[in-house]
């Protein structure tokens, strides 16, 4: 195989548009292969002139019928060809492109593409596309391949250089299913749909080959996700907890469960109670009340004389939701403690002692929780919060502390189904799909950045009903600073400015631990007024006073993680607002802030990010220390996932180590390569 070749020796690139090219990710032949068509352009119905329909986009077959001629109109050079066929003329017409007329000889028959107007009498098509009719033509009269660009390189150019790319290294590309998969799943072979996934034959193979490439693209991937599940997971049975009474747990909560927490919570008990070792992902939309239904797990896991461990992503969460189940087990006898990075050595070798000998019952904490010196007594019990934040093998780690644990993962981002069964495909799910019933809706506006100081008095309004306002700006590096509004400038500008007769707290991920904690902790006792920060407040952050949430350049979030941000406010029956200021009032950005403007949906939130962004960039994905999906869509190709799946188990069922599907194992190798620290396989 030769994929590995460096695009620039490709026919047709040069150093170059090679340098042009890896601007768009293409650095070698095996890059340009995988590097789809992002759409198409029919241009494959071939009409005569009679039938051309003005003002449409349209493909028809013509000889050159005269000489060119060639107009100067001010600065303005018009080149004009006549075309015919055997029913009708057609005027060719090009602007500032004199050299065009050299190309063409009377009599030569050509396909021609472009838009039909009716100018001066006369049928014409403005800077049309033409190409003779033979075997190889790539820009017209077939369905015709959309790349993305960069300036500098055209479509027609990029076609020719992807026609090139695929043509020489044809035979390199290698097929990874032996007959009977091919057959089982209906799949055409590799080389096929390579080919006419960039140059279809028509529409009927474009659909097969996308079907072939898909499969390919999730098979891998849940193929990937199964090896490290099996190295991870013990096959045994589960711990059977005895039941535990919540009644007196619960009533002691200043409001009720949702019908929704309730449902949640009894699946869980459910397999708590019996000897299914729990994998179940809890979804439920920011705010939605998760934290509750996991304490109350943990509760009955402490309450069996099990520990339970809780891992979330920083440490201003993890601090919170120690602080939150202090409260909930103040009279439980049960030993709740934190563990960061930011305890001294000692606190820590203290605290690992009292983990290992069981004088701990419930561990919350960052990512240290899984280090290697951490071990339990009889860790029984693991809940991993904003599991998007977690890769496969880290909620894996975790796991492994105990002997069967019951794992829960949390997470309030949307998961499409097909991502949620690849990265959790042993994982039941349960939903939180209702708000606790005194929710309103966040009230949210996009507005220019010249409108702030109006957002900012708006702000003051409530700060004198009492409520808080979070002031959230972008992280941004050094060398940024200057096209985005930093927290620290923000901060400056506004605690001496219009709020200087409030009080003002900043915080961002650069301070010290110890003033992060004393600017949260008095932003969470009504201390502070406002709080302005960085994205470190994006997850889970819970001040249900605070009821105004001020994002600078929205236009630097993806819709997900504005979502997220939004979410920190609305936490409680007060009224809420979201305003987003934006820098730059580009219709993209217009278009992705309005739809935050339209829902509070995060479940539409995410499918809309992902018409946005396309299926690499979403959420998720690259987070999990997953390839990156090139052609698989998580929204519709759930069939095709499936299929996909059982394709995947089959094959490791009967070839764990896939000795006997050596093309597969190279594929796999190469398409995860280190993106899994080298647990594949090894
Ligand atoms: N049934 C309920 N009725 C009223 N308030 C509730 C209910 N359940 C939880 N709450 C409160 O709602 C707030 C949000 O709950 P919680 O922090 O658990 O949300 P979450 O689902 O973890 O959201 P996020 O993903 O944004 O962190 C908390 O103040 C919590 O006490």
């Amino acid at each position: 195989m030769n994929l590995n070749k460096p695009i620039q020796y490709i026919k047709g690139v040069g150093p170059k548009r090679a340098k042009l090219l890896h601007k768009l990710g293409i650095e070698t032949v095996g890059d340009a292969i995988y590097n789809f068509p992002r759409d198409y352009d029919n241009r494959a119905n071939i009409l005569s002139i009679n039938d051309l329909k003005i003002g449409e986009k349209q493909t028809f077959k013509a000889f050159i019928a005269g000489d060119a001629r060639e107009y100067k109109v001010k600065r303005l050079t018009i080149t004009k060809i006549p075309v015919k066929d055997a029913c009708g003329a057609v005027e060719l017409i090009w602007y500032n492109k004199p050299y065009i007329k050299n190309n063409f000889k009377i009599g030569e028959e050509y396909i021609i593409n472009g838009k039909v107007s009716y100018k001066y009498g006369q049928i014409c098509v403005d800077n049309p596309i033409l190409e003779r009719d033979e075997k190889n033509k790539l820009n017209t009269g077939r369905i015709v391949p959309i790349y993305s660009l960069t300036e500098g390189l055209s479509q027609n150019v990029m076609r020719s250089i992807m026609y090139n790319v695929i043509t020489e290294n044809l035979n390199d590309i290698c097929e990874i299913f032996d007959e009977e998969v091919l057959q089982k799943y209906k799949l055409i072979e590799i080389k096929d749909a390579i080919i006419n996934i960039h140059f279809p034959k028509d529409e009927e193979t474009l659909k097969d080959s996308r079907y072939r490439l898909v499969f390919q693209e999730l098979f891998l991937l849940q193929l990937g996700l199964n090896l490290i599940k099996n190295k991870f997971q013990t096959k045994k049975k589960g711990i059977i907890f005895n039941k535990i009474d919540l009644k007196n747990f619960l009533n002691q909560l200043n409001f009720k469960l949702t019908n929704a927490q309730n449902r949640a919570l009894n699946e869980i008990l459910e397999d708590m109670y019996s000897n299914k070792c729990m994998n179940r992902l809890l979804q439920g939309d920011v705010g939605s009340g998760k934290t509750i239904i996991a304490a109350a797990a943990m509760y009955v896991a402490a309450k069996n004389k099990y520990q339970a461990a809780m891992m979330v992503p920083t440490e201003i969460l993890a601090k919170q939701h120690y602080e939150t189940l202090i409260n909930l087990f103040k009279d439980s006898g049960i030993n709740v403690e934190l563990l960061t990075g930011r305890l001294s050595i000692k606190q820590k070798k203290d605290l690992l002692n009292k983990i290992k000998n069981g004088s701990i019952d419930i561990l919350i904490g960052t990512h240290a929780i899984i280090e290697e010196n951490v071990d339990f007594k009889n860790l029984g019990f693991c809940v991993t919060d904003e599991q998007h934040r977690f890769g496969v093998r880290q909620r894996a780690i975790l796991k492994q502390k105990g002997k069967s644990a019951d794992v829960l993962v949390m997470t309030a981002t949307p998961i499409p189904r097909t991502l949620a069964l690849m990265l959790y495909g042993d994982l039941d799910i349960s939903v939180i799909d209702e708000l606790p019933p005194d929710r309103k809706e966040i009230a949210t506006y996009a507005i220019y950045s010249s409108l702030r100081e109006r957002a900012y008095k708006f702000a003051i309004e409530e700060i004198k009903k009492g409520r808080q306002v979070y002031i959230v700006c972008p992280l941004i590096e050094e060398s940024d600073v200057i096209n985005a509004r930093s927290a620290e400038i923000v901060y400056d500008e506004l605690y001496k400015g219009i709020f200087k007769n409030y009080k003002v707290g900043l915080v961002h991920g650069k301070m010290p631990s110890k003033e992060k904690d004393k600017v949260m902790d008095d932003f969470i006792i009504g201390e502070l007024d406002i709080l302005i920060s960085t994205t470190v407040i994006e997850v889970g952050i819970n001040v249900p006073n605070a009821s105004i949430m001020i994002i600078e350049n929205a236009e630097r979030f993806g819709l997900a993680q504005l979502h997220q941000l939004r979410g920190r406010v609305g936490r409680s029956g007060y009224q809420s607002y979201c305003i987003l200021i934006a820098y730059s009032n580009s219709d993209v950005i217009k278009k992705r802030l309005k739809i935050m403007t339209e829902t509070n949906d995060g479940f539409k939130i995410a499918e809309k990010d992902l018409e946005i962004r396309g299926p690499g960039e979403f959420f998720g994905i690259r987070q999990h220390g997953l390839p990156e999906l090139k052609i698989a869509n998580l929204f519709e190709d759930i069939d095709i996932l499936k299929k996909a799946q059982r394709c995947a188990e089959d094959i490791i069922s009967k070839d764990p180590d896939l000795r006997e599907n050596s093309f597969i194992r190279e594929e796999l190798i190469n398409k995860f390569k280190d993106k899994l620290d080298g647990i594949i396989l090894n």
